[in-house]
């Protein structure tokens, strides 16, 4: 394991910001820290920065006891929403400050930066100043530089949050690509589960100082350990007394012989682009269900209908708590 995790508390004042936390991070894998605003990911992350110190517990980097190091000495890279760039350097020296204050030769330095803009797709900008970037661009110059020092660790706090919607889709491709490329171990602080079912190989999931799961993304959404795991990672609804996925919810306009079911009134049918969501008053509650327009039409139900639902054969369904 490349970072070891052991017991963190951290309170402000009274607020308990960190609770117990263990969690084992692989080495050379992207993990993301999941978890809604406040959760504590940013905390956990800059305690393994070293920018912040744990009340409690232990943080060992790469096999060494780093609980107690200063930010400097644990060979970390980091990279924040908001990166404060050098102004008044140029792209290329600003990729370069690491690796000259670390007293790199000259000849290195010029071969390595070279390299790195390459890597970020920069090449063409080295003689730019950070401001005559775009937002992305200069998010990729912040990763080239924390990457110029070769650090064990990278750790990106929301490093694209700032960024407008396509721009964030473009660079999350891009990190997972730069990833397969050179596969440092990398921690990101993300509160987007689809960046994190898309991007990540491991994801933690944090809630309330609290780590509610830990898992690949596939076992995060097929097998969520808890309500609150599975309402995060992906929409639900109710049926009865489970939780279910809208999308793994059967629907029959006969009552199908031989299978328990529910019996309900459809309230109203939305298109939303391709789907359509229905929406069932049955047992007492309302019940969303996804389908595709084609399933819908081959059905026939739609507002008024008197229809029969069951969680699919395969569905994970969690009781209600
Ligand atoms: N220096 C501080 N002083 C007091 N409270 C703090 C401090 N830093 C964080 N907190 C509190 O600790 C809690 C966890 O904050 P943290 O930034 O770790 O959450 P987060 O999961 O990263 O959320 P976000 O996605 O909003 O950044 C929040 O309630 C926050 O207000």
């Amino acid at each position: 394991m490349s970072i070891d995790v052991r017991g963190v508390g951290k309170k402000f004042g009274d607020f308990v910001a960190l609770d117990d936390v263990s969690v084992s991070i692989p080495t050379g894998q992207l993990t993301a820290l999941l978890g809604p605003s406040g959760g504590g990911k940013s905390t956990l992350l800059r305690i393994i920065a070293g920018l912040e110190t744990a009340d409690t517990g232990t943080v060992s980097i790469e096999g060494r006891d780093a609980t107690s190091l200063p930010a400097q000495k644990r060979n970390v890279g980091f990279v924040f929403q908001h990166y404060a760039a050098f102004k008044h350097l140029s792209v290329r020296k600003n990729v370069a400050f690491g690796l000259e204050i670390r007293k790199t030769p000259k000849d290195e330095v010029r071969r390595r930066v070279d390299e790195l803009l390459a890597l970020v797709h920069l090449t063409q900008f080295a003689d730019r100043k950070p401001a005559q970037l775009s937002g992305g661009q200069r998010q990729r110059m912040a990763l080239a530089r924390a990457l110029a020092v070769q650090p064990s660790v990278l750790l990106l706090d929301e490093p694209f949050g700032a960024l407008d919607a396509k721009v964030r889709k473009e660079l999350r491709d891009w990190l997972r690509r730069l990833h397969d490329e050179i596969p440092v171990t990398t921690v990101f602080v993300t509160h987007d589960q689809e960046e994190a079912l898309e991007v990540a190989d491991e994801i933690v999931v944090i809630n309330e100082g609290r780590v509610e799961q830990v898992g690949s993304p596939d076992d995060l959404y097929d097998t969520p350990a808890n309500p609150f795991v599975m309402g995060f990672l992906g929409p639900v609804t109710t049926l009865g007394d489970r939780l279910v996925r809208p999308h793994d919810v059967h629907v029959f306009t006969e009552p199908p012989s031989g299978l328990a079911t529910v019996e309900g009134k459809v309230v109203r049918a939305l298109r939303v682009g391709y789907e359509v969501r229905l929406e069932v008053e049955a047992a007492g509650s309302r019940t969303e269900v996804t389908l595709t327009r084609a399933e819908q039409r081959a059905l026939g139900a739609s507002g008024g209908s008197t229809v029969w639902l069951r969680p699919a054969p395969d569905a994970r369904t969690l009781a209600l708590v």
